[in-house]
């Protein structure tokens, strides 16, 4: 049996957009409380009952979150033009390393906002 397994993470944060054009209200400096959905798919261990432990996805997480919570987005490495479409990139660079079977990552950065990225790049 295969199965999708998500996990939810969140975090505060500020950020500019110094490549919009013109005079772009998000080009002033402001902030997001950012929602990030990691998503991994594999096949459900018999004797176990899961994919693996979703605390595995946390473990990888929480360095990243430990980084960007609460700062100033646009100094993270990496992070200079943080738009949502890049920072699903970032995510998945650091974490497609150490997460088999890494399927999507969400980021939102408003109750109506997201970007889906499944690492086509
Ligand atoms: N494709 C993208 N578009 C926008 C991004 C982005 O990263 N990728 N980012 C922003 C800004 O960060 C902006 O701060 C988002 O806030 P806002 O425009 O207020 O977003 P809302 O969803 O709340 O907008 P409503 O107009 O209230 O629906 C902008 N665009
Ligand atoms: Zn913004």
């Amino acid at each position: 049996m295969r199965c999708r397994l998500v996990k939810d993470y969140r975090f505060e944060a500020a950020q500019t957009l110094p490549s919009l054009p013109g005079d772009h209200k998000c080009k002033r400096m402001h902030g997001h409380s950012f929602k990030v959905e990691i998503t991994v798919e594999g096949e459900v261990d018999e004797k176990i009952g899961w994919v693996y432990d979703h605390a595995q996805i946390s473990k990888a997480m929480n360095p990243l979150l430990e980084i960007l919570d609460h700062s100033y987005l646009n100094e993270v490495e990496g992070l200079e033009n943080p738009t949502i479409e890049w920072m699903a990139a970032w995510f998945w660079r650091k974490l497609s390393p150490q997460l088999p079977g890494l399927c999507e990552i969400v980021i939102h950065e408003t109750p109506t906002a997201r970007c889906v990225f499944r690492g086509e790049f």
